[in-house]
């Protein structure tokens, strides 16, 4: 579903700030995967998100969606195939827009892949159905301006517009990150159920150890621009965080750095 070739990006190239931020990554995700990615400050997770959405294009190397190459489309144009959701709550709504507008735009989003403007009534009632499976009662406000929900809610619905149009990819930025305990425990429940029944293939970056080995079918830990690890679902099932956080140091020689680290 997702293939990745040979990418790699250099920032600043033949100055002194030059840096790696992908070196060769090869990632190929099948149908369904649900991959989780960790790894230490600077490794190259923010860019490998940033390639295959377009934010950035690769200095070289192939990304594939359904085995069509994108890495050359600018960002609006894979929009159609790929689901984002970041950490920050304000960065995937429009605050000055209401429920339903912001609602609309994602529909709109999604129109070349079956999902045509219907009669406004039909839209209402398949966004009323679409915000009451979130279970935080979002159906009855869908004329609230979104600047006026509670980062929790926003992010539930940033979950929601990234996923309704059914993304061939769905790529979760960190997007619990930014949240208190309960409100990031009820949007990861969220992910698990929207992923699960609509058998998304996601790529989810996340800093909580304990969050990585327990959600998704596949973990894959960067350093340094490279991917250093890659654990199938057979091996992730009895992974611990202590564990996880030795493999990275008997791989790497140094102790995982991130200051926004998690253990669980
Ligand atoms: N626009 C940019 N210009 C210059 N260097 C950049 C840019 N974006 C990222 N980098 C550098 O590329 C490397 C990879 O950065 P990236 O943000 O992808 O890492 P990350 O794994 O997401 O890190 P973190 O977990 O700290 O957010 C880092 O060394 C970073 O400083």
């Amino acid at each position: 579903m997702l293939d990745i070739s040979q990418v790699s990006k250099l920032f600043n190239p033949g100055t002194p700030d030059e840096k790696i931020a992908l070196m060769n990554i090869q990632l190929k995700l099948e149908p369904g995967d649900f991959v989780t990615v960790i790894g230490s400050n600077g490794a190259g997770k923010s860019t490998l998100m940033n390639i295959i959405s377009g934010v950035m294009k690769p200095d070289i190397g192939e990304v594939r969606i359904g085995g069509k190459a994108i890495h050359h489309l600018p960002e609006h144009m894979r929009s159609r195939w790929i689901g984002r959701v970041f950490q920050d709550p304000m960065a995937g709504t429009a605050p000055t827009m209401s429920i339903e507008e912001n609602l609309s735009m994602a529909y709109k989003r999604g129109k070349a892949r079956g999902f045509g403007w219907g009669a406004n009534a039909a839209k209402r009632k398949l966004f009323r159905e679409q915000l009451s499976r979130l279970g935080i009662r979002l159906e009855d406000r869908m004329s609230a301006k979104v600047g006026l929900l509670s980062g929790g809610e926003r992010q539930a619905l940033s979950l929601l517009m990234a996923t309704f149009t059914q993304p061939q990819i769905l790529l979760l930025d960190e997007h619990t990150a930014a949240l208190d305990p309960a409100r990031a425990e009820l949007i990861t429940d969220l992910t698990e159920e929207i992923v699960r029944d609509m058998s998304l293939t996601t790529l989810m970056v996340t800093h909580n150890m304990e969050q990585a080995i327990r959600l998704g079918n596949r973990l894959i830990m960067m350093d340094k621009g490279r991917i250093i690890l890659d654990i199938p679902e057979s091996r992730k099932r009895d992974l611990t965080v202590p564990q996880l956080l030795g493999e990275f140091e008997r791989i790497s020689g140094r102790q995982l750095a991130d200051d926004r680290i998690v253990l669980g």
